[in-house]
């Protein structure tokens, strides 16, 4: 039987080892959506990395399983959506539209890297931020009822480039309920920005513009997004153990 080591080694090769090809789509491990834009897809049988390699906060000693995505891959990715997202509206002005409270780790470190291409580069891209809260998830269960907060203020997106920054896409219905909202104020433009997406079936929406990483269908924590509110305030993204989903239980 293959080592855990093993096991990282070949996932972390199989992971890392490919291209991305518009033309091979369908067989690339990197998804291709509507645009020429591709995302890094995490196969099911992706283990993660071992807690010890990493640092995380004492609290959550014996809550976690692994970790999913280590922090400094997070970043690396974001670094290349800001490129991204700066190569694709050049010298617009944008809003961008945080979606709280998961977005906001995602947010603020997009919008940081695109800040520094702005000051090094001839064009820029003037943005202004704005926030919307929705929830819906209990335990680690979409609820039927999604309160939206702070709904009233989105007015100002009229005639707008609306870039929306979401941290994950999963059933789909958050981001499927924002997009026909703000529909209804008639913004020029809408980009969505997803550091996740989710394999799940029956979603609900189409593919963001920009995506950091495809996942499979279980429940992740950390970098903001959150198991009853617990786990925001740690940095890599990680999966829970059973006995953390117990403790924080509702
Ligand atoms: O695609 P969906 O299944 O709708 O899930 C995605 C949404 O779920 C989470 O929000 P949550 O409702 O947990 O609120 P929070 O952002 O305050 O944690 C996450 O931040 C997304 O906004
Ligand atoms: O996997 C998840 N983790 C945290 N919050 C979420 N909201 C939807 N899916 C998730």
């Amino acid at each position: 039987m293959a080592s855990f080591q093993d096991a990282v080694k070949s996932r972390y090769e199989m992971w890392g080892g490919t291209q991305c090809s518009l033309k091979n789509s369908e067989q690339s491990n990197l998804y291709v959506t509507n645009m020429n834009i591709c995302h890094q897809q995490i196969p099911d049988d992706w283990p993660g990395y071992r807690l010890d390699l990493f640092t995380y906060p004492k609290h959550y000693s014996g809550d976690l399983d692994c970790v999913y995505i280590p922090h400094g891959v997070i970043m690396d990715r974001t670094e290349r959506l800001a490129r991204d997202i700066k190569d694709d509206l050049g010298d617009q002005d944008i809003v961008v539209l945080c979606v709280l409270k998961g977005g906001h780790q995602f947010c603020a470190d997009l919008v940081e890297r695109i800040q520094v291409l702005n000051r090094n580069s001839k064009r820029s891209l003037l943005m202004t931020v704005d926030f919307i809260r929705l929830k819906s998830y209990l335990n680690d269960q979409s609820m039927p009822d999604l309160q939206m907060i702070g709904a009233e203020s989105l007015s100002v997106l009229a005639g707008k480039n609306v870039l929306i920054v979401e941290a994950i896409v999963d059933t789909g219905k958050t981001l499927h309920t924002l997009l026909s909202h703000i529909q209804t104020f008639k913004p020029k433009l809408i980009k969505v920005a997803s550091l996740l997406v989710k394999r799940v079936p029956n979603q609900s929406v189409c593919l963001p513009d920009y995506v950091g990483f495809e996942i499979p269908n279980l429940f992740v924590v950390g970098y903001a997004l959150d198991y009853n509110e617990y786990f925001r305030d740690l940095n890599h993204i990680c999966v829970m153990s059973e006995d953390g989903k117990q403790k924080y239980r509702l």
